[in-house]
This record gives structure tokens, C-alpha cells and sequence, in this order.
């Protein structure tokens, strides 16, 4: 039997004709389909019953209109053959027991199965799922189903996942803080090694290039982009992308930007953040070990955090229902709508996948990430979440209300949020803290989980860096230990 394993957006999971599990026979395969809900690709990475039973997995993005009625028989049998064909491609058909990881095929591979040959020139990685002192297979799971064997529930969050290299690193993206000495020196310090010592192809930014160049003609070797097409092929090129800078510099990397092109909105390679920064909550590699550092990740295996993307668009008059800009705003820690200049309470009608939340009636709203939990979210009186933790934080800013609590709401609803016709002043929205956009009465911003996880690597693992972070940059409860000499009830 042909097990397929189909990941799905919610929408289309609400139209598609069969529920949840389905036995079909299909251009002569007889297929057992598992519809999962979740949109969060990271939540299929996170998914046990794909790690210990998968033969096949297929990620599909249609649209909903496309199965408006029937289930579409000849597409997915059509759907069959080609995955057939994937499997077969490596001899037999597979027998999928045991494993317990993903390829970086799977991780980067974006919308249709790509077998081109730029995505051959990258390296390929694997990503396994571990635990501390256990082996994976010991690891204890709840069965949530025994409807066609045992459905397990995701693996826990807590477990930490691990990136082993199967093919070489060749290329490495170093993208640095602009404006700053000490970021120049190690800079050009650090292509020169990676050149050198690694024999790798090194891209920086084309302010980059030319710094490096006017330091000295060797750096011609160095290699840059020219255009927004080129920026967006980045993906398909790039193995490995250190940071030099702080936690902003991180964020460049990966929010959106209205100045200047996004270098990964679709698949990130594994970021490696030095610390050139002030606080460094998301930087944990020193510089001054940077040799050692690259060269373990280089190596690999390493530890990695999957930090989660927040992926906004905005509504232009909610009649018309229709999206601002084709493409959504990726932020990494957090959006934020609030009253901007304006000197009015804001009013801000929430909903969650069509259910009333509330109106937030205060300075305005954050939608952040566990990511961006310990940034504005967490000045604001949200919560501090484990960055590895799939959710979404829910977190008014100055609600004028006795009785506003934070929330954090699973990661695979959708939220919007609306300047209601009647407001009194408009909102802007903000993105990372950087471009602010206007949202007039009547004007929405909608905001999910993108579907991309950023692997990030980890100094020692994702727990340990994020307890280090807590404790060394934010000076998390800190205070003087009782003394022994008081009154005592033993
Ligand atoms: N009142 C506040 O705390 C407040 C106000 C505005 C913006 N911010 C945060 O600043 C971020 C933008 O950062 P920037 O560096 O471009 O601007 P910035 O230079 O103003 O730095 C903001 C500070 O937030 C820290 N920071 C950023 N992301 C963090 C994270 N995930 N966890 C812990 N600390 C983090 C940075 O280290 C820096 O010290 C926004 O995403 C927002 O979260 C916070
Ligand atoms: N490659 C880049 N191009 C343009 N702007 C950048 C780039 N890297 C960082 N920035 C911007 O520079 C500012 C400062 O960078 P960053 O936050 O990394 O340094 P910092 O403020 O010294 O450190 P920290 O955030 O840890 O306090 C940020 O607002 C960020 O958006």
C-alpha cells in the first residue's frame, strides 16, 4: 500500500471531500491518505507518524477553489504517479519504518517538487529529531488514534534537532551590521578564512563587496547580486549564512523589507549568528572562537533552534477582501498595530479563523512569534516562550481594561486584524519595529504562521542558549539568595 501523507493549508483541509483518513485506489496503487491539518510546514517536520512511518510525503498548495466540488480522481492520480516515481527513483518502492528525520530537500523544497539542477549544486543536509540520554525510538509518544494504526501525537518541542551535513557546505552568505569597525575587520578577517582555509564560494551584501574591495584587490573572489532576481535565486545557492551584528541583524536577514529586497522569504539555510551586538539574544556564537565554531558547523552535526516566521498581509478596505501585495510580510519576531502618532485610544476588532477575540481598545496589539516573545512582546507583559515552541502570542499593548490578559494561541490559525469603519484615527502596522504602514478605518491586517522554519544553529542546544540568553541578557530573575541566619520552620 501506498501510504500519502498530505500537508495542506487550512482552507483547502476544509473543502477537501474527505475528512481526515481515506483508503483509495489510484492508477492501480492502493493508497491510504492522511489528511494533516496543519499549514506550518515546521509542524509536518515536528510530526511523528511522518518520521516513523512515512513512505511518502506530498505537500500540497492548491488552492481551495480547485476542489470546489468533487474529489479531483484523475489530478491525484496523476499525483500517485509522480510520487511513485520518487520513491522508485532511489530502486524499490520504500518501506519507510524507522526513520526519523527529514532531507533538505524536504525542508527547502518550495511548492512543487524542484529536481533542478540548481538545487543540486547546494549541499544537502538531514535533520533528526533527539533527545537527551535517549535513543528516538525509545522516546514515548501519546496515541491520540487507532483508527489505521497507532497516530501519534507531534514530537515534543523540548527535543532537540539536530543538522547533519550529507554533502559538503560550499557556499556561505556572510551578511554583516553596516557602519560598524569592528564588523568591517572581522568581516574580510573571516572571508579571507573561509577562502582560504575552507575553500568556499563567499557572498556579501554589495556594500560588503565594495568595502572588501577597497581594503585590498584580493577580495575579487568575493561574489554579490545586482538584482531583485538575483536576490530571490539566493536560495537555491546559498549552504550556510553566517551573521555579524546583533539581534537586529538577524532580523534583516529575515523579515521584509520596504527599502531593500528580501533575501529568503521562501527557504533559509542555516544561519550561524555571531555576536556583534549589544544584546545578543538571538547571537550566541562569540567571535573571537569563530574559527572553531565554523569549522564544527561546518563539519556538523550541529544543534539547531526552528525559529517560526509570522507571515502578514494587509486588506485595503475589508469589502473588497482582497490582499494589498501578492507577496506577505515575513516578520521573525513580531507586527505590531498600534495608534502611531495619532493621539485616540485604538480600537482594534480581533478575529481568530472567523471567531470574534476581542477589541483591543489601548495603545494598540503585538502578533509575535515565540521568537520575538523575549522582544517587544515581552516589554508589552507577554509571556516568555521557548523559541522552539510553535505559537503565536496574543499581546495588547497598554489596554485600557482590568482585565486583558496576554494569550497564545496555536500556531496554525489565522488572525486578523481590523480598524473598524467607526474608528477615530487610523493604525499603522510595523514590522520588526521597521516599516510602518498605514491601516485606515476599514483597512485589515491578516497574519499566520509562514510556512518556512529558520534553522538556526545553536551553541549548545536550543534550550541551553535560550535559558543562557534569559539569564545572561536579560538579567532574568536575578535577585539575592536569603540568607541562612533568619527565622527558620523545619
Ligand atoms: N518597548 C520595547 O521593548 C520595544 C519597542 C520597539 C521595538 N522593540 C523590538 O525591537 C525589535 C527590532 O530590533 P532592532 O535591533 O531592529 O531594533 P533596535 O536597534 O531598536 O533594538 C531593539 C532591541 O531589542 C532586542 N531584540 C530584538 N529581537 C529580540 C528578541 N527576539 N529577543 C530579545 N531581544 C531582542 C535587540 O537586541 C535590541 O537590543 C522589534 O522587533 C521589537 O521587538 C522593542
Ligand atoms: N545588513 C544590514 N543592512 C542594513 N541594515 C542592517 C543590516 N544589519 C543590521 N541592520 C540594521 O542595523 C541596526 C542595528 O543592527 P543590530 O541590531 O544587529 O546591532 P545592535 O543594535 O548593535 O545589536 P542588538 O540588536 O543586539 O542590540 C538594526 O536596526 C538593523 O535593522
Amino acid at each position: 500500500m501506498l501510504e500519502i501523507f498530505l500537508i495542506s493549508l487550512r482552507v483547502f483541509e476544509e473543502k477537501f471531500p474527505f475528512s481526515r483518513h481515506r483508503i483509495l485506489e489510484l492508477n492501480g496503487w492502493k493508497c491510504s491518505f492522511l489528511l494533516l491539518s496543519h499549514q506550518n510546514i515546521s509542524c509536518f517536520l515536528n510530526c511523528n507518524i511522518i518520521l516513523c512511518t512515512n513512505l511518502l510525503i506530498w505537500i500540497e498548495e492548491e488552492s481551495p477553489g480547485e476542489y470546489g466540488g468533487d474529489f479531483d480522481n484523475a489530478r491525484m492520480g496523476n499525483l500517485v504517479n509522480q510520487s511513485a516515481w520518487c520513491n522508485e527513483a532511489n530502486g524499490q518502492f520504500e518501506k519507510p519504518n524507522g526513520r526519523n528525520g527529514i532531507c533538505s530537500h524536504e525542508v527547502l523544497q518550495d511548492g512543487e517538487p524542484v529536481f533542478d539542477s540548481q538545487m543540486i549544486r547546494k549541499a544537502s543536509f538531514k535533520l533528526s529529531w533527539c533527545c537527551k540520554g535517549e535513543q528516538s525510538d525509545q522516546h514515548k509518544h501519546d496515541i491520540v488514534s487507532f483508527e489505521r494504526g497507532n497516530i501519534t501525537t507531534a514530537e515534543r518541542s523540548s527535543k532537540q534537532i539536530s543538522l547533519r551535513w550529507e554533502s559538503c557546505p560550499r557556499t556561505v552568505l556572510v551578511l554583516t551590521k553596516p557602519n560598524s569597525i569592528s564588523v568591517r575587520i572581522l568581516c574580510a578577517e573571516m572571508v579571507r578564512w573561509l577562502r582560504e582555509q575552507k575553500k568556499l564560494e563567499i557572498y556579501v551584501e554589495p556594500r560588503v563587496r565594495v568595502e572588501l574591495l577597497t581594503e585590498s584587490s584580493y577580495f575579487n573572489f568575493v561574489q554579490t547580486w545586482k538584482d531583485e532576481k538575483e536576490i530571490s535565486l539566493l536560495h537555491t545557492k546559498v549552504d550556510l549564512v553566517a551573521t555579524l551584528g546583533g539581534d537586529g541583524t538577524v532580523l534583516w536577514l529575515l523579515s521584509t523589507h520596504v527599502q531593500a529586497a528580501s533575501m529568503f522569504k521562501g527557504p533559509v539555510p542555516p544561519i550561524v549568528p555571531f555576536s556583534l551586538g549589544s544584546l545578543g539574544f538571538m547571537t550566541p556564537f562569540h567571535t573571537e572562537h569563530y574559527r572553531e565554531c565554523l569549522d564544527s558547523v561546518l563539519k556538523g552535526p550541529i544543534s539547531i533552534t526552528l525559529r517560526h516566521r509570522l507571515q502578514c498581509h494587509v486588506i485595503r478596505d475589508a469589502a473588497k477582501n482582497e490582499y494589498e501585495t501578492e507577496e506577505p510580510i515575513l516578520v521573525l519576531n513580531e507586527v505590531t498595530i498600534d495608534r502611531g502618532i495619532s493621539s485616540y485610544l485604538t480600537n482594534l476588532e480581533c478575529y481568530c479563523d472567523d471567531s470574534f477575540v476581542t477589541s483591543v481598545q489601548g495603545d494598540g496589539l503585538i502578533l509575535s512569534t515565540t521568537s520575538g516573545s523575549t522582544a517587544y512582546s515581552l516589554a508589552a507583559g507577554g509571556s516568555m516562550v521557548h523559541p522552539q515552541v510553535p505559537g503565536i502570542l496574543f499581546t495588547p499593548i497598554c489596554p485600557h481594561s482590568l482585565s486583558f490578559r496576554p494569550l497564545i494561541l496555536p500556531e496554525h490559525v489565522t488572525l486578523r486584524v481590523q480598524v473598524p469603519f467607526n474608528s477615530r484615527s487610523h493604525a499603522w502596522a510595523s514590522f520588526d519595529g521597521k516599516d510602518r504602514k498605514q491601516l485606515a478605518p476599514g483597512d485589515a491586517l491578516v497574519c499566520s504562521m509562514a510556512p518556512w522554519p529558520v534553522p538556526t544553529a545553536c551553541l549548545v542546544d536550543s534550550t541551553d542558549d535560550f535559558f543562557r540568553s534569559i539569564h545572561e541578557g536579560l538579567h532574568w530573575n536575578l535577585r539575592k539568595v536569603q540568607s541562612f541566619d533568619g527565622p527558620r520552620v523545619l
